[in-house]
């Protein structure tokens, strides 16, 4: 596990570039096994969820070798076995080999998968999706085995009972493999299941309408890669930086973004009076001015990701008035409300789970924990806003998504270290 010791309290400037979106290549890297041939993504982020993808691609007999942003993935000597299931719970992606596998070879063996600790992660609309397609599925302790041996998989209607990224996801890479179409009806709508629909598309994969609530796959025999695939820019990583930018900057530009998929980050923080200046792809954040408190609610793209509400949550501190946040995917997304008390940040949850944010003039260092991701990046943004030292530790959780953390902070002037203890 690592630790990030951080000395904040100092205003930060200069730009800082997106890397490529965790939640697009944790679902590119399971669909590249798919391929017939050796595949490329560029763009990738140098992440631990990226790295312990590998180690189960490994264990497929999958090589892969990345290098300066560019992964490639050689599944053509590609064996079935049992996954390992440590790297297997290190992150939740891990799942989309079950639909990749149950893909390639009609059967799928996988443990359940690890990932963000945020509440109840059922996997039901997955397993509803497989069985729609032929599947026969069963759990046994940990394992979940997916087979379709026997007749093979058979396009058909599948209709999601809530939206779900990831189920939408490991419905498509069983039903791209699959014999005849299959129609997805209420899937989520999210950048990064475009992303992961043109990346099929590019290798011959027939599916439209990634980005409406209706998908429809007519089943190929054969994927190839002719071309690499480049991965969109990460929109959380992005609202990350802007969140950051407003909270502790002196002007900071962020570049490779596409602005469009942060529409309701950047909505928010206009009304909260933030000064922004948006290009095609990139932002400019100037210094804040006084900030007004906002209502943010969550729910699935295009509105307000889950995923944005920890890291927005510091800048709301500095605001003049009272905030409001309702989870709806995840209620119990609370994990750093705690931990920025330790800090000294005047937050609460309140009898209908939603956390209540008011004005706070000043942070102190403090030794906190990061649970989870995302309220790794709320208590890495409110140690920098913090006078004296924080130590964050649990860090990995950060590292499982923050591409080069350390150095793009230090660009920005940032005092970080990031430092690595063995387990
Ligand atoms: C790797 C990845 O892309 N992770 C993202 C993905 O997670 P993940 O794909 O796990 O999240 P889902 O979109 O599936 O979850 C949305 C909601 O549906 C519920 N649900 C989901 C599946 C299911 O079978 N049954 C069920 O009840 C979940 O408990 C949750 O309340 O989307 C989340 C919601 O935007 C993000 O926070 C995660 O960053
Ligand atoms: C919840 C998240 O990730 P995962 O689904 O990979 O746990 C996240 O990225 O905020």
């Amino acid at each position: 596990m690592s630790i990030m010791k951080i000395n904040g309290g100092r205003s930060l400037h200069g730009d800082v570039t997106i890397g490529g979106a965790k939640n697009s290549v944790v679902a590119l890297i399971p669909a590249a096994v798919l391929a017939d041939n050796p595949v490329k993504l560029d763009m990738v982020p140098d992440i631990l969820d990226v790295h312990n993808l590998m180690l189960i691609l490994q264990s497929m007999n999958v090589s892969s070798y990345f290098a300066d942003g560019v992964l490639q993935i050689d599944p053509t000597e590609i064996k079935t076995g049992h996954l390992p299931s440590k790297a297997i719970k290190k992150l939740r992606a891990s799942y989309y080999f079950m639909g990749s596998l149950l893909g390639k070879f009609h059967r799928a063996v996988v443990s359940f998968p690890g990932g963000d600790n945020i509440g109840p992660r059922p996997i039901d609309q997955h397993i509803r999706a497989f069985e729609a397609l032929g599947a026969h599925v069963t759990e046994n302790g940990d394992t979940v085995y997916i087979d379709a041996t026997e007749n093979g998989l058979v396009g058909a209607p599948i209709f999601f009972e809530m939206v779900s990224v990831g189920a939408t996801i490991n419905a498509i890479l069983a039903a791209t493999r699959a014999r005849g179409v299959t129609t997805i009806h209420n899937v989520a709508r999210e950048p990064e299941i475009v992303d992961l629909v043109a990346f099929l598309n590019e290798m011959g994969a027939h599916i439209s309408g990634a980005g409406t609530d209706v998908i429809r796959i007519e089943g190929v025999d054969h994927l190839h890669q002719q071309q690499i695939h480049t991965v969109i820019p990460d929109r959380i990583e992005a609202g990350t930086y802007l969140s950051l930018a407003a909270a502790v900057g002196d002007g900071i530009l962020i570049k490779n973004v596409v602005p469009e998929h942060l529409q309701p980050f950047i909505a928010k923080l206009q009304e909260m009076g933030v000064d922004l200046s948006i290009n095609d792809n990139a932002i400019y954040v100037q210094k804040s001015g006084e900030l007004r408190g906002v209502n943010v609610t969550t729910a699935p793209f295009p509105n307000f990701a889950t995923d944005w509400q920890q890291p927005l949550t510091p800048l709301l501190l500095t605001a003049q008035s009272e905030s409001i946040i309702t989870d709806t995917i995840y209620p119990q997304r609370q994990k750093h409300v705690a931990q920025l008390q330790k800090l000294g940040a005047r937050i609460s949850v309140n009898d209908c789970n939603q956390i209540i944010v008011h004005p706070t003039p000043e942070l102190h260092g403090a030794v906190v924990a990061a649970g989870e991701i995302r309220a790794g990046a709320a208590l890495m943004i409110a140690g920098l806003m913090a006078d004296g030292e924080t130590i964050v530790e649990e860090s990995d959780n950060i590292l499982r998504g923050y591409d080069n953390i350390e150095r793009k902070l230090t660009d920005l002037h940032a005092d970080v270290e990031l430092i690595t203890q063995l387990d």
